[in-house]
């Protein structure tokens, strides 16, 4: 049974999951090899506590006892758990390593699992010290609130991998949907042309972002495309549709869009950078 979790990467998803999994009282140890997105991720989070206690979600005593549960760590031989999920950059070479190093620290029956949006876990788990113990768990921005969870399995995984992944999507009170390892897996498969038809009406100059925001919204959309985007970062997107492209044959339909290249060479990542299609401060 899952006690303790580490979680590596401390940005965008990290810190949110981080957070989900300390409020269903699981022992938490965040880590990254930046301290200042450690730091980073412990102020937003006891700001996201302070506005539940505010809004009498949450005691001030309950708040204090999550953050209490999580452990900020930047040396990886504090990475010791039942349950590893990476989110950390979306590279695969980067997560193999990652989990190599975590294969060597860790007892022999840890369950390792990728919240990567897009990257083949096959592949993935193929080059890790143990293939049958790697598996997708991949949560939805932000992991404190969407309550989906799709748990991705490869030819290797074993049942024992799937059901831990399972029961602890479960206990932090999300909803486990499995799926077969494939580009995009369901969500990132059928939401590609969302952004992709949206960034060509602004390639064309039929319209502008903010427009066709307001519009999908009012059509009932929670967030317009590009709002979501910069709350996904435009990074991540970007590497999200040129993943689903390449492993779909190279599609029209699907190719990434100039602006969102651009986006991320201009460093207007979104919501993280303070700028992407809007401006944040
Ligand atoms: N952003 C989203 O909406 C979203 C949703 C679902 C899944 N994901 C996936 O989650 C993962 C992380 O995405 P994100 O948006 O949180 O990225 P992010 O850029 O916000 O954060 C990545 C973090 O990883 C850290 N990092 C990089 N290399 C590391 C290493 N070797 N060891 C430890 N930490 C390292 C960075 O310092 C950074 O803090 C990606 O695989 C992405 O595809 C993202």
């Amino acid at each position: 049974m899952v006690q303790t979790i580490c979680i590596c990467g401390a940005g965008t998803m990290g810190s949110s999951i981080a957070q989900a999994a300390a409020q269903h009282n699981f022992h938490v140890i965040l880590y990254d090899v930046s301290t200042g997105m450690l730091e980073k991720a412990r102020t937003a989070m006891e700001s996201n506590l302070q506005t539940l206690v505010q809004k009498n979600k949450l005691t001030a005593e309950a708040g204090s006892a999550i953050i209490s549960r999580i452990q900020f760590v930047s040396d990886i031989n504090d990475c010791l758990a039942d349950l590893v999920i990476e989110a950390i950059v979306e590279k695969p070479e980067v997560k193999v390593a990652l989990f190599n190093q975590l294969a060597e620290v860790n007892h022999s029956e840890v369950v390792f699992a990728t919240n990567t949006s897009s990257l083949s876990v096959t592949e993935i788990a193929k080059k890790i010290i143990h293939p049958e113990r790697v598996a997708g768990m991949h949560f939805f921005n932000p992991a404190t609130i969407m309550k989906l969870v799709e748990v991705v399995t490869t030819p290797f995984s074993n049942e024992q991998t799937i059901e831990t992944i399972v029961q602890t999507a479960r206990q932090m009170d999300k909803t486990p949907v499995l799926c077969q390892d494939a580009p995009g897996f369901i969500v990132n498969h059928v939401a590609r042309p969302y952004y992709l038809e949206a960034l060509k009406l602004a390639e064309q100059g039929v319209t502008d972002f903010q427009t066709i925001d307001t519009l999908l919204e009012a059509t009932g959309f929670k967030m317009g495309p590009f709002r979501l985007m910069d709350l996904i970062g435009n990074d991540i997107n970007y590497a999200v549709s040129c993943q689903v492209y390449d492993a779909l044959g190279k599609p029209e339909r699907l190719q990434p869009s100039p602006i969102q290249q651009e986006k991320v060479e201009k460093g207007e990542l979104g919501r993280k950078t303070g700028k992407g299609y809007y401006e944040y401060s």
